[in-house]
């Protein structure tokens, strides 16, 4: 028993040491060496603890004055990655999705923590291909307009929620720490972020699967608890995550305790339970509809039963030839995706967003203004239950430009996701880079002899990190004045206005990404319904509550796939932003001073 026990030890270890002195080997002979970049403090994990921290740090910054546009930081064991804000450089990597997808260990971490293996953020190649076709009609302009009710109705909730808490004694208030501040007599404070998340998960509850998450007044729904605790669950820096990182094996060692297989059954068990239901109600409609009963007829999304996104993918699905059907388990993949990839986003968002606005408070008036402006000659009060006024006013806030400019300003200075990562699956590849002679503000990109490249040579296997943040501020890119939160930037038709523009999706920003249809497109699919959503919260919110913050309190940035804030006085509290609300007063003629400002700046 003995001799077979160290047998196994003793294979296994040689698997791994195998393993490594391959990985050692493929690093070195890497062509990134040949590229400048930071010190490496630690042999074992690289650069990778001081970037853990990064978007407090603008370590990425450092490193680009430092070394250029494109450079190498280190990582397990010392090997070289680049990291890259020059836009040619950029467009290549997402532009060629398929030949550089996310490096499976990044998928891996985003299946296990809720997507699942077999969801559009995380599957790649022919499989992404087939599954963004089925699902691309779910996210086409005119059907994320139908949705807008869901929208509506949860941010009015929201809205009533914090005004009868504004409203009582402060001392009432289940919020963590409901002692007001004297320098906000008549306010009470909320925690924002917490909130809000739980209003857009009932928002993408009822959107994306036509289910009632009721977060915002229930605490004991089983899903809910479900995703949080799988959320929740995501895992800290730790060495043993590093190796899993290089060896797959050791992944199956993950710590997956009984809370978390409890919740992992609850999601499937549910999740089967909502396909079978839209399955049968979309079967159900197509048969009356071919058999001519009832005024149904097929009409692209115009004669959903269901608007939910589910009950349009299962529609898409059916009308798919066979062989490019998704199965069930693949559809039951997206249900989880959506709700990690819409839910924290969004409200990463509108947290961030009310962030910038109580640290601007003329901006959150110039807002408010241009919001009433909106609806001025609406009838009031606005109507939830009349649908032609909900549409008129959604069409007018689309139109609404210094909204639009804020939205823009806190996706670009904000982006929920921070990061992304790939890595190159071509045998070699040579990244371009933007030409001096095209940009001249930009650093040129130099080896470490100090001799300048046009591109960057990768071999498989050599990992690219997109920074989508710090593009997003680059001073390259945006100027002087990159950090700063100045929706008026875009007063201007398409800021920035010279040199190379990120190749973004949205507002020349990696925010959303980018992608190409032909050689694999991982630009959010949720992009439009995220902004629709956004500006409606904003528009109801921000009409009637006035926001305020602490000015001693500093908020940090903490990065777990979503960025969420921290505060650094009440680390006890974990992720939160603690804001103080109180009723907006009425309007008064200052407003109309303050909206000829928006049209005017
Ligand atoms: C402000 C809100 C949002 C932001 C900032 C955001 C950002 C992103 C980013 C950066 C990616 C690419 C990730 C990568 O490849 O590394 C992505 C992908 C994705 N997003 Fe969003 N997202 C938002 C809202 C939403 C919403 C509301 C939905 C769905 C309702 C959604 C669904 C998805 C999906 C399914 C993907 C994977 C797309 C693919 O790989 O083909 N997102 N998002």
């Amino acid at each position: 028993m003995f001799l077979l026990v160290l047998a196994v030890v003793l294979a296994v270890a040689a698997y791994l040491f195998a393993d490594f002195v391959r990985l050692l080997v493929r690093q070195a002979r890497s062509p990134l060496t040949a590229l400048r970049g930071p010190p490496c403090p630690s042999f074992f994990i690289g650069n990778l603890s001081e970037m853990h921290d990064m978007e407090n740090t603008n370590l990425v910054a450092q490193w680009e004055a430092a070394y250029g546009a494109s450079f190498v930081y280190r990582g397990f064991v010392g090997g070289c990655r680049l990291m890259t804000t020059d836009p040619a450089a950029v467009a290549h990597v997402l532009g060629n999705a398929y030949d550089y997808p996310k490096p499976d260990f990044v998928r891996d971490s985003l299946a296990t923590m809720a997507a699942g293996h077999d969801g559009l953020l995380t599957v790649e190649g022919d499989q992404h291909k087939r599954q963004r076709k089925i699902l691309t009609p779910a996210f086409s302009s005119s059907h994320i307009k139908s949705l807008t009710p869901v929208f509506w109705d949860k941010a009015s909730q929201l809205r009533d929620i914090w005004l009868r808490l504004a409203e009582a004694d402060s001392c009432n208030t289940n919020d963590a720490k409901s002692e007001t501040p004297r320098a906000f007599p008549g306010y009470v404070r909320v925690d924002a972020l917490a909130w809000l998340g739980r209003a857009t998960l009932d928002a993408i509850g009822l959107a994306g699967f036509g289910y009632h998450f009721n977060s915002l007044t229930d605490d004991n729904n089983e899903l809910a608890r479900a995703f949080s605790v799988i959320f929740s669950t995501a895992r800290k820096f730790r060495v043993m995550t590093v190796l899993q990182v290089w060896f797959p094996f050791l992944r199956k060692f993950r710590r997956n305790n009984a809370v978390m297989t409890q919740a992992h059954a609850t999601m499937r068990r549910i999740g089967l339970e909502l396909i079978e239901e839209r399955s049968r109600a979309v079967i159900e409609e197509q048969r009356r509809v071919l058999s001519g009963a009832g005024d149904l007829k097929i009409d692209g999304d115009k004669t959903v039963l269901g608007r939910d996104i589910l009950s349009v993918l299962i529609r898409s699905n059916i009308a798919s030839a066979a062989k490019e059907n998704m199965s069930v388990e693949e559809v039951l993949c997206q249900i989880s995706t959506f709700i990690a990839a819409g839910h924290e986003t969004t409200s990463s968002a509108l947290t961030w967003c009310l962030y910038a606005l109580v640290q601007h408070p003329l901006t959150q008036c110039k807002l408010r203004a241009a919001l009433r402006a909106v609806e001025a000659d609406l009838p009031s009060p606005l109507s939830l239950s009349d649908p032609e006024q909900l549409q008129q006013l959604t069409d007018r806030l689309g139109r609404c430009s210094y909204l639009d400019w804020v939205v823009r300003e806190t996706l670009r200075l904000h982006a929920p996701i921070t990061s992304t990562m790939r890595v190159c699956m071509r045998d070699e590849d040579a990244i371009p880079v933007a030409s001096f002679d095209s940009d001249p503000k930009r650093p040129e990109c130099r080896d470490r002899l100090g001799r300048r490249l046009n591109a960057i040579r990768v071999h498989r296997g050599d990992i690219v990190t997109v920074p989508i943040q710090a593009i997003n501020k680059s001073t390259a890119i945006w100027g002087a004045d990159a950090c700063a939160f100045r929706p008026e930037r875009w007063a201007q038709p398409q800021p920035p206005t010279d040199g190379a523009k990120p190749p973004g999706l949205y507002a020349n920003t990696l925010t959303f990404l980018n992608g190409n249809p032909l050689y694999g497109n991982r630009a959010c699919i949720g992009y439009k319904f995220a902004l629709i959503e956004m500006k409606i919260f904003l528009y109801v919110l921000l009409k009637d509550i006035e926001f305020a913050m602490e000015p001693s309190m500093v908020v940090e940035k903490k990065v777990n796939v979503v960025t969420r804030p921290f505060v650094k006085s009440e680390p006890e509290l974990g992720n939160q932003m603690p804001l103080y609300i109180r009723r907006a007063p009425p309007p008064t003629e200052a407003d109309a001073e303050l909206l000829d400002a928006t049209s005017t700046s």
